[in-house]
């Protein structure tokens, strides 16, 4: 099987390069890149004026399955993925029952194979069912090819518990994903705590909720040695934190979800609780230094934080829904429209911080166009206009604040091994 993409614009990191190739696929192989390549091949993509970059790799997507299928299944959530120009995805592991045994893991692993050529990695939780009080089998599930641990959706509240984790994962070198709320601060609060939530009159999380895990996880990564990556960082201090890290040459690699980048606080619409997720939007000062944070790669990759909810719970008013909200099928228009078409990102960062990056963090052997590497490769249109529209969305959630939002940057194609998953 041969795939000739013509005429694109190649931006691959791994390379350095930033220009017109071609490129040749064979049998799932990234077989040559080249200004031309005249050869015949089964399938010919014409990517002119749009980008070809290593295909997306999202550090933070929730599957769903097992357990809330209502929600999205690992079929429908990778159509979402390979739509949205992902090739690799990281499944968070707090399904029901919760991913914190091998059977889970592997469970996963075979119904995302038959179902799907987009890689999904099964995260393992770090405490036995998320309750924070016994580790789970974290060498039993690394075994089998968990790429990383988390307890996302909390954090592990007992720091003994969490350090104890954290030597496994240093041992077996892997990272930890970390998602950083201390639960004691929380005081039900369901927005930012702002001028903002006084005006609604709903309570309030701090962007201490979120800091003070941060500066703890730190510094149990620095004692215990640990590869850690941070979820979802929504404050101006958290990328603070991760550069004074950075600066003493630790190991922590940090996230930022479009949502954080695009919105705040002033955007909030009550009535619609598809404005409400953990953390929640935050100030424009904070967003400012999101973007900073992403320019100046203090912050390293751009996750979706893909979190899948129906439509009656999602309807239960700020209060009461849950939180979360879908970003699969919208993170790269927002990085184009909010980072790349306002000069705070260069094509070349986009392709680090949504492909590069995240697998430098997992460790693995993608995030690049080199030849002989798997032909893992996204076609993006970064001109096209258009509004979002989740009646085309292939996720089963519809759940996003974005929905008739006018962005720029249309996926065309998703290539996994080689194989075209997604074009339009
Ligand atoms: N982000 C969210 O608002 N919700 C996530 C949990 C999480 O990522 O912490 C979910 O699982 O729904
Ligand atoms: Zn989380
Ligand atoms: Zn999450």
């Amino acid at each position: 099987m041969k795939l000739l993409i013509k005429n694109g614009r190649v931006i691959d990191p791994a390379s350095g390069k930033d220009g017109q190739y071609d490129v040749l696929v064979v049998d799932g192989t990234i077989k040559k890149v080249a200004k031309t390549i005249e050869e015949e091949a089964d399938n010919v993509l014409d990517a002119k004026d749009c980008f070809v970059m290593p295909g997306l790799i999202d550090l933070h997507v929730h599957l769903r399955e097992p357990g809330f299928e209502y929600k999205e299944t690992i079929e429908t959530g990778c159509r979402a993925a390979a739509s949205g120009g992902f090739t690799t995805i990281v499944a968070m592991p707090n399904t029901k029952p919760v991913a914190d045994s091998k059977e889970i893991i592997q469970l996963v692993q075979q119904k995302a194979e038959s179902c799907s050529k987009v890689n999904v990695l099964q995260a393992g939780a770090i405490t036995k069912g998320q309750l924070g009080q016994e580790l789970a089998d974290i060498e039993g599930m690394v075994s089998i090819g968990c790429p990383a641990i988390s307890e996302d959706g909390k954090s592990v509240r007992n720091a003994h518990l969490y350090k104890q984790a954290m030597e496994i994962a240093a041992k077996k070198n892997i990272p930890v994903l970390a998602h950083c709320e201390d639960i004691d601060l929380v005081n039900s609060g369901v927005v930012n705590q702002d001028d903002r939530m006084k005006e609604l009159n709903l309570p309030g999380i701090s962007n201490c909720v979120e800091d003070v895990i941060i500066a703890r996880d730190i510094l149990l990564a620095k004692e215990t040695g640990t590869k850690l990556h941070l979820c979802h960082c929504s404050t101006k201090d958290s990328v603070q934190l991760v550069k004074m890290a950075k600066e003493e040459g630790l190991s922590v690699t940090a996230e930022v979800c479009p949502h954080h980048f695009t919105l705040t606080t002033d955007d909030l619409d009550p009535q619609n609780s598809n404005f409400k997720m953990n953390p929640p939007l935050r100030t424009k000062e904070d967003v400012e230094a999101l973007k900073l944070g992403l320019k100046n790669n203090i912050m390293d990759v751009i996750s979706t934080d893909h979190a899948p909810h129906g439509e009656e719970e999602k309807k239960a008013g700020m209060l009461k829904a849950p939180f979360g909200i879908v970003g699969l099928e919208t993170a790269v228009p927002l990085t184009i429209t909010e980072l790349v078409e306002t000069g705070y990102l260069t094509p070349m960062q986009m392709a680090e911080k949504l492909s590069y990056n995240p697998a430098k963090v997992l460790g693995i052997d993608k995030g690049t166009l080199l030849e002989g590497k798997t032909a893992d490769i996204v076609i993006i249109n970064p001109n096209e206009e258009y509004s979002i529209d989740t009646a085309q969305f292939e996720s089963k959630g519809k759940n996003t604040p974005f929905h008739g939002r006018r962005v720029k940057g249309k996926v065309c194609a998703t290539i996994a091994d080689g194989t075209i998953i997604y074009k339009r």
